[in-house]
């Protein structure tokens, strides 16, 4: 009979595109896969557009350290999540579950352990996010994709794997790209993406200087869902985008250099293509902060440029912009020769270790 493995994850699409990494080795190896998610989180939207997994939806809530009246209604949400879960598991029979991450893993993970199914998470940040802090306890084994995140995980549980890039953003065209985009080819081509959801704050940054950046490079900007700007559209050498999804790898293959926001997915993809990018991680206000330290570290290996989200203006961002164009090739080279590798085969091994014992 052929193993069978639950997938979860969700909220952002960083909490997914790791999963979709997974999907083809797993399913060459004659794994059958079924996915966990909430209702309405973009989870859904990707695993039931990208793939044909079957898709079971749980009430799930948010966890949040501060007031709000929500805080009395999202445990019973949470409850119901974990009743739901224990009866899919009842019902799917899996061998294990892999969990990326998110508010909606954590009534899985709770189910999956109380009815003894072995579960590996995977963590994608510097220090753990509080969803994968709950459901620790209940992991057979945590991958991460920082070494330092090590510290703040039980002994003997975690293994550094890096993080698992899908394996067709290896295969885009940068002639696909550029007639996506209606590109020439002649300028360099920067790209701008705010992380999954968008990031205001970074398109009002570049849209302020947009006119400056255009007479360098053509730019495509994916925006993030409901933040196209109309004023923008048809623009000589604007493309903008809501989200891209099978469009992805060409986009990144005629990118020549990246502004990005600093979330775990985005900058080890990032450092897989060697693509230079100036990083604005989401600042501690909006975040616990996870941004500024995976946008540091890379800083610190000379992979990136970093520019903080509150010393923006006009004026630092083309500094910054143009400093990023002209230390390109050490970037390149600093990421070519970076030992780190995508960690998809990794973090695949730890499954299969677990599954044997
Ligand atoms: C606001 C927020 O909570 N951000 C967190 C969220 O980031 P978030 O999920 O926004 O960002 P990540 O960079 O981790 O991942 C985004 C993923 O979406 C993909 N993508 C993005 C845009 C697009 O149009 N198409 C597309 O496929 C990227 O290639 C990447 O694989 O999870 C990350 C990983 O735990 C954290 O580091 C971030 O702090």
């Amino acid at each position: 009979m052929s193993k069978k493995i639950i997938m979860t994850g969700g909220g952002t699409a960083g909490h997914v595109t790791p999963n979709l990494a997974l999907l083809p080795t797993l399913e060459k190896d004659g794994f059958s896969i079924v996915y966990i998610g909430s209702k309405k989180g973009i989870e859904r939207e990707i695993i039931q557009e990208q793939t044909d997994l079957p898709y079971y939806a749980v009430s799930s809530g948010k966890l949040r350290r501060y007031f709000s009246f929500k805080n009395f209604v999202d445990p019973f949400k949470i409850l119901r999540g974990y009743f739901q879960a224990k009866k899919i598991i009842r019902r799917e029979q899996p061998d294990l579950v892999f969990s990326k991450g998110g508010y909606v893993t954590v009534p899985v993970v709770f189910a999956a352990n109380k009815l003894q199914v072995p579960v590996v998470l995977h963590e994608s940040d510097y220090t753990p996010g509080l969803a994968n802090r709950l459901c620790m306890p209940k992991a057979d084994k945590v991958c991460v994709s920082f070494e330092a995140t090590a510290k703040h995980i039980e002994k003997g549980k975690c293994v550094v794997t890096g993080s698992p890039v899908r394996e067709e953003l290896f295969s885009g065209s940068r002639e696909g790209g550029l007639r996506r985009a209606g590109f020439s080819g002649e300028k360099p081509v920067l790209l701008i993406m705010g992380g999954s959801l968008g990031a205001q704050a970074v398109n009002e940054a570049v849209d302020a200087v947009l006119d400056s950046l255009l007479e360098t490079f053509d730019i495509i900007h994916i925006r993030g869902r409901e933040k196209l700007n109309p004023q923008l559209e048809g623009k000589k050498g604007y493309a903008q985008y809501e989200y891209v999804s099978e469009e992805l790898p060409d986009i990144f293959a005629a990118a020549d250099l990246m502004i990005s926001r600093a979330g775990a997915n985005a900058i080890f993809e990032i450092l897989a293509l060697c693509l230079p990018a100036l990083l604005i991680p989401l600042p501690r206000e909006a975040s616990r902060g996870d941004q500024i330290l995976n946008a540091e570290f890379f800083r610190s290996k000379g992979f990136s440029h970093v520019l903080q989200q509150s010393d923006i203006t006009p004026k630092t961002m083309l500094d910054a912009i143009h400093a990023l164009h002209a230390d390109a090739d050490v970037l390149r080279d600093a990421m070519k020769n970076s030992g780190i590798s995508n960690g998809t085969q990794n973090v695949i091994q730890v499954i299969y270790s677990v599954l044997e014992k």
